[in-house]
């Protein structure tokens, strides 16, 4: 039976401030609401968090808002318009105005794909299965009637409730691209994530059922533009058929690459007028630079991303694809670590997971499983020594229980190790390796207090990487790869796609890569997660 350590903190203290000095909660408002900290009210977002604002150096918000005065007695009603201007999301048309719309060729009628538009395109005419433009999402969905509610975000003290809408995704009865005229790409940059080859096959898939011929798979993310060796892949319904059923890319990944100008320059000479890019952060970030780019050079192109990443540090989105995969195989490692602990004699299991900034991993793997006594992840920080460290708790463990298990997510306390100061090919920081830190002390602890211990270290990170998506993720793949071609043929770009609140919808890149969503120590699954490990606070 579980014990609890005599260290536990009862409860979590919630610290209620609406001083300019509160640390802000890294959500899709925080630019805005920085902001207010300067208005005459002096309020700035209200938030029951202990974590810090963490932004990636990337990309600020492009649709910068005025400060709000909260004095104003309609400041509602003007957040509220700020908040669709900032998540508007663009057009072709913003450009182009005179660009001409048809009805929209995706038809649910079977037609083989090889069929030429020779006699006008198929249409549905009776269908309604179209997505009106006007049609909302809310992106939040709780109204707190506290700032001192878990999780809450408000942005006064009352935490008056604001509507914050954004577009509903799916096929519009209108499209601006001819489907004759279209060639193209996909592109899978970064790191691998389950389910991308479910992505690639279909955004091809849709693709063909709006009647595109010329479909093709950049290899090896951006480098693919510039490598010449590397060669465009055609894809087609018959290529990707069986493609999900593995896992990795079909087309390949990589980090680091050519400018953006570059990029574009070769966009131009293949002829490709529609990028579909999977990737995280950085993936985003390039993807928006190359919407940018095409702007600027009045090329009438379509950028849509489709977030990947495991880490599931995309903000607004519910979960991002691969993310549940990932949980499910972690699950698994951190049940052979507690096999191997509870059949040790003072075994200590320990498993590192993936997490480069964010502890989702970490938090709903332990939360899975059930048999985690401690979780340590980047946004939560501790002592591994000391009177309330780790390493005494676990001390406590072995004595109480017998075996013990830690997992660690890898951005964890990187404080607690020497600085690499080296980056990888995409400029992120090369993290120094946690997990085999923590064995070392683990060990060296031990032997210091004369207490034998078998410590099991377990790193299945590429393990969990590697694998195919699993039925959910497989779904969520299909929905957003449609999606994306969707969008695309609507006429939208720098665009990205997302489940919110369940429903699917389309965001402007920017306000998902503001900073990398992260694990707020003050949610309600943070707290769910103290209560199944029983964790003490470790400072
Ligand atoms: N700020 C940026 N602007 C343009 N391209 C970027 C930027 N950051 C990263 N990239 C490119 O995006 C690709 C993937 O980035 P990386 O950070 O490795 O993975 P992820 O997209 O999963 O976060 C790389 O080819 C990298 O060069
Ligand atoms: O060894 P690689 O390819 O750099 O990948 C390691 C990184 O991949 C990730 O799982 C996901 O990173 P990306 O989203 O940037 O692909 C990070 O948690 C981890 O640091
Ligand atoms: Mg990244």
């Amino acid at each position: 039976m579980e014990t609890l350590s005599p260290s536990i903190t009862p409860c979590v203290s919630l610290p209620y401030s609406n001083n300019s000095s509160v640390h802000v909660r890294s959500h899709g408002l925080s630019s805005l609401l920085l902001r207010n900290s300067r208005s005459p009210a002096n309020l700035s977002l209200i938030s029951s968090s202990r974590s810090s604002l963490t932004r990636a150096s990337a990309v600020e918000h492009s649709k910068t808002s005025p400060s709000i005065d909260l004095s104003d007695p309609n400041w509602k009603t003007k957040y509220e318009r700020e908040f669709e201007e900032r998540f508007s999301i663009p057009h072709i048309t913003d450009v182009f105005p005179d660009a001409e719309a048809i009805r929209s060729t995706f038809c649910l009628k079977m037609r083989s794909p090889t069929e030429d538009f020779v006699g006008g395109y198929p249409s549905d005419e009776e269908w309604h299965g179209y997505i009106n433009n006007n049609d909302r999402v809310l992106l939040k969905v709780i109204s707190y009637s506290s700032p001192t509610s878990a999780g809450a975000e408000c942005i006064d003290s009352d935490c008056s409730w604001v509507e914050q809408w954004i577009h509903r995704a799916g096929p519009r009865e209108k499209i601006y691209f001819r489907p004759e005229q279209v060639k193209a790409a996909i592109i899978t940059c970064g790191g691998l994530c389950p389910g991308l080859n479910d992505v690639i096959r279909h955004i091809v898939i849709t693709l063909e059922i709006y009647g595109v011929k010329n479909i093709v798979g950049i290899p090896f993310g951006y480098k693919g533009f510039s490598d010449k060796d590397l060669t465009e892949m055609p894809l087609s319904r018959k290529v990707v058929q069986n493609i999900h059923l593995s896992g990795g890319s079909l087309l390949g990944v990589s980090r680091g690459g050519p400018s953006v100008s570059e990029i574009v320059d070769s966009m131009e000479e293949r002829g490709i007028n529609m990028l579909f890019v999977l990737g995280g952060n950085g993936t985003h970030a390039g993807a928006n630079a190359i919407h940018n780019e095409c702007r600027k050079r009045k090329m009438k192109v379509a950028v849509v991303g489709v977030p990947k990443t495991i880490d599931n540090d995309i903000l607004h989105m519910d979960k991002t694809f691969g993310f549940d995969t990932a949980v499910e195989e972690a699950q698994r490692a951190i049940n052979s670590a507690y096999i191997e602990a509870h059949s040790a004699y003072h075994g200590v299991g320990i498993v590192k997971l993936m997490g480069r900034n964010s502890g989702f991993i970490a938090m709903q793997a332990s939360l899975a499983s059930g048999q985690v006594d401690i979780c340590l992840i980047p946004e939560v920080p501790f002592n591994i020594h000391g009177p309330n460290g780790v390493l005494k708790h676990l001390k406590y463990l072995i004595e109480t229980k017998g075996s013990a298990v830690i997992c660690v997510a890898e951005g964890a306390g990187q404080n607690l190790l020497e600085k690499t100061n080296a980056k990888d090919a995409s400029g992120n920081t090369v993290l120094g390796d946690f997990g085999v830190h923590i064995q070392q002390e683990t060990k060296k602890y031990f032997k210091e207090v004369s207490m034998p211990v078998d410590v099991k270290y377990i790193d299945p990170t590429y393990m969990i990487r590697a694998v195919r998506a699993n039925a959910s993720d497989g779904i969520l793949c299909t929905v957003l790869g449609q999606n994306a071609v969707h969008g695309a043929f609507a006429g939208y770009s720098g665009i990205t796609v997302g489940i919110i609140n369940t429903h699917y919808a389309y965001l402007p890149i920017p306000e998902v890569i503001a900073y990398p969503k992260s694990v707020d120590p003050n949610s309600r699954m943070w707290h769910r997660c103290l209560t199944s490990t029983g964790q003490p606070d470790f400072i």
